[in-house]
């Protein structure tokens, strides 16, 4: 659902609210450097008056005192003003990444699995980066414009009320009506130069994932021509966006000068009819011409708005995605007893893949799974770990059903080794233990014997300490699978369910691990999915995936 551009600006307006004291600062000291800038230049045009003798307002050592206190006030508090935005913004992109983790957190993983992975990561890295502009440069500019507005018509109609009203029109043409007329302009680019960057992100970060594959099948020009098109259709939305800000930058200069010079044809009209001064001529224009500073500022924000706001859109997207499963915080505690689906029904979208699937897996007891491919087997484990939600019947451990556990507690009491075991970029040992970080080294060596790793680690450069990052891609499936297995045994869970364990791996090695996990099952429920007849095996019970899949 596209939602309106004033509910994205409310929504990223409300994250200020902790923060307003340092935004009523970063408004006062701008809204008073502008006036110290204005100021130079009317004190500047009052100079020149006093100079040929048409005004003397004050002595030249006051002029020049003046103009110094302005000059340096100008500088200090644009650096006070700058200060205080910076820190609102980076406090805040701070507060919007926590949040934005914590959400991913939330939507993992069954909202996660099927997405773009670099889409994910230019959300999370640019769009997040492009907030800086809303929160340094957009709020106070907007505040200090309307503040400075206000207080430069009052002064200027100190001169004459009827110029006070025109200086207001002035400022509301440009920090109002062409804003509003640029970012119309430019409504869609700014997010589809945004999605482009995303989809992008996501095509280049599966090419280099898959750059085997591609080298392999010869794929490689076909590739490099769609990250070409690609790369020219972001270039072009975002060249389109740079016209878009130079054409408004032009229109903001002319029209800025064009009610410059009306203003000076208005002067010299009440002057003629005697209700101004000729100094007041001067002064009325200059003053005018030297205060567009806050508004332009506006005037430039009509186009880069639409790229912050289709940022924040994306962002706002992810904060408030609703997860599939929804986290039990005060659900019960996870019984160590048998687990039962009775009559449940399961598809992903179309895709019905447990079709009224009733069954049971007897507690301390290892029982092995086996049918075609995609039958759904290693989408009953994730039903059991209740990555997913059933669409009808129950999963139930014991007599609780799964949605009634405790989120965390559920986790605890299941080990779930899925069929691709992801390194981190950390030494062997860190790999290991961070699934039970308490534990010692004697337990990982423990936990690496029974995985029939052991031998392999110590043989590495560095044994345990040796870095992943530096084998690079020189783990084989079977080293990478029995990691995979080590951690299972180290974190020590009641359930423990394995998706394939011992498809990569040599008949010693499998012999040796299913030696552990026998051992182990007195204990443990375990259910272990596996096509191989040499490991399913071992099982005490064996059951056929014939879950009725049906194709949508
Ligand atoms: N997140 C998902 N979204 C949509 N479809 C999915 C998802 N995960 C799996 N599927 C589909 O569900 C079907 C069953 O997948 P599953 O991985 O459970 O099969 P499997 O029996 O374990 O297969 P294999 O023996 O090949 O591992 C497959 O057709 C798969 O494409």
């Amino acid at each position: 659902m596209k939602r309106s551009r004033v509910s994205i600006l409310y929504a990223m307006l409300g994250l200020v609210r902790p923060l307003w004291l340092w935004m009523v600062c970063a408004v006062g000291l701008g809204a008073l450097g502008f006036f110290c800038s204005i100021m130079i230049t009317v004190f500047g045009a009052l100079g020149i008056l006093k100079a040929l003798g048409a005004a003397d307002p004050f002595s030249w050592p006051f002029f020049f005192g003046m103009l110094a206190v302005f000059g340096i006030g100008r500088g200090v508090l644009r650096y006070g003003e700058q200060a205080s935005n910076h820190y609102i913004a980076f406090k805040l992109l701070a507060l919007i990444r926590d949040r934005v983790f914590t959400a991913l957190r939330r939507l993992c993983p069954a909202k996660l699995e099927g997405r773009g992975k670099g889409d994910l990561i230019s959300r999370l890295t640019s769009d997040v980066e492009l907030l800086e502009v809303f929160y340094a440069h957009t709020i106070s500019p907007i505040l200090i414009a309307l503040v400075m507005s206000i207080l430069m018509s009052l002064l200027i109609a100190g001169l004459h009320p009827l110029l006070g009203v025109y200086a207001l029109v002035s400022y509301s043409i440009v920090g109002i009506v062409l804003p509003l007329l640029l970012s119309r302009r430019c409504s869609d680019l700014g997010m589809q130069s945004r999605q482009r960057a995303g989809a992008f992100s996501s095509y280049l970060l599966e090419s280099l994932r898959g750059l085997t594959q591609t080298l392999q099948y010869a794929d490689g020009e076909a590739r490099l021509a769609s990250i070409r098109h690609q790369s020219e259709a972001l270039s072009k939305s975002e060249g389109e966006l740079r016209i878009q800000s130079g054409k408004g930058s032009a229109l903001t200069g002319t029209v800025i000068h064009t009610l410059s010079l009306l203003m000076l044809g208005l002067c010299c009209l009440l002057h003629q009819q005697g209700m101004i001064s000729s100094a007041g001529v001067l002064l009325g224009f200059v003053t005018l011409l030297s205060s567009f500073g806050p508004v332009t500022a506006l005037a430039n924000l009509g186009v880069t708005l639409q790229n912050t706001l289709a940022s924040g859109e994306r962002i706002l997207e992810l904060l408030e995605e609703e997860p599939l499963v929804e986290e039990n915080r005060e659900g019960c505690e996870v019984s160590d007893e048998d687990l039962e689906l009775t009559q449940v029904s399961f598809a992903y979208e179309e895709e019905q893949i447990l079709n009224d699937v009733s069954l049971q897996i007897r507690s301390h007891q290892m029982t092995g799974i086996h049918g075609p491919s995609g039958s759904g087997k290693s989408t009953l484990l994730k039903l059991l770990m209740r990555f997913w939600d059933v669409d009808a019947g129950s999963v139930r451990i014991g007599n609780d059903d799964v949605r009634d556990l405790r989120t965390t507690a559920l986790r605890a009491h299941e080990s779930y080794m899925t069929q691709d075991t992801h390194l981190f970029h950390d030494t062997i040992e860190n790999n290991i233990r961070f699934v039970r970080p308490q534990a010692t080294h004697e337990e990982v060596v423990e936990a690496c014997r029974k995985a029939s790793i052991h031998d392999f680690i110590l043989s590495l450069p560095q044994g345990y300490a040796t870095n992943v990052a530096e084998l690079g891609d020189s783990l084989s499936g079977g080293e990478r699978q029995r990691i995979g297995l080590a951690r299972v045994f180290l974190y020590d869970a009641k359930l423990v369910l394995l998706d394939e364990p011992t498809s990569n791996l040599d008949s010693l090695n499998e012999a040796v691990i299913l030696k552990a996990l026998d051992e182990e099952k007195q204990e443990k429920t375990i259910v272990l999915v596996s096509h191989r007849p040499s490991t399913l095996r071992i099982c005490d019970v064996c059951m056929e995936a014939d879950f009725g899949r049906k194709r949508g």
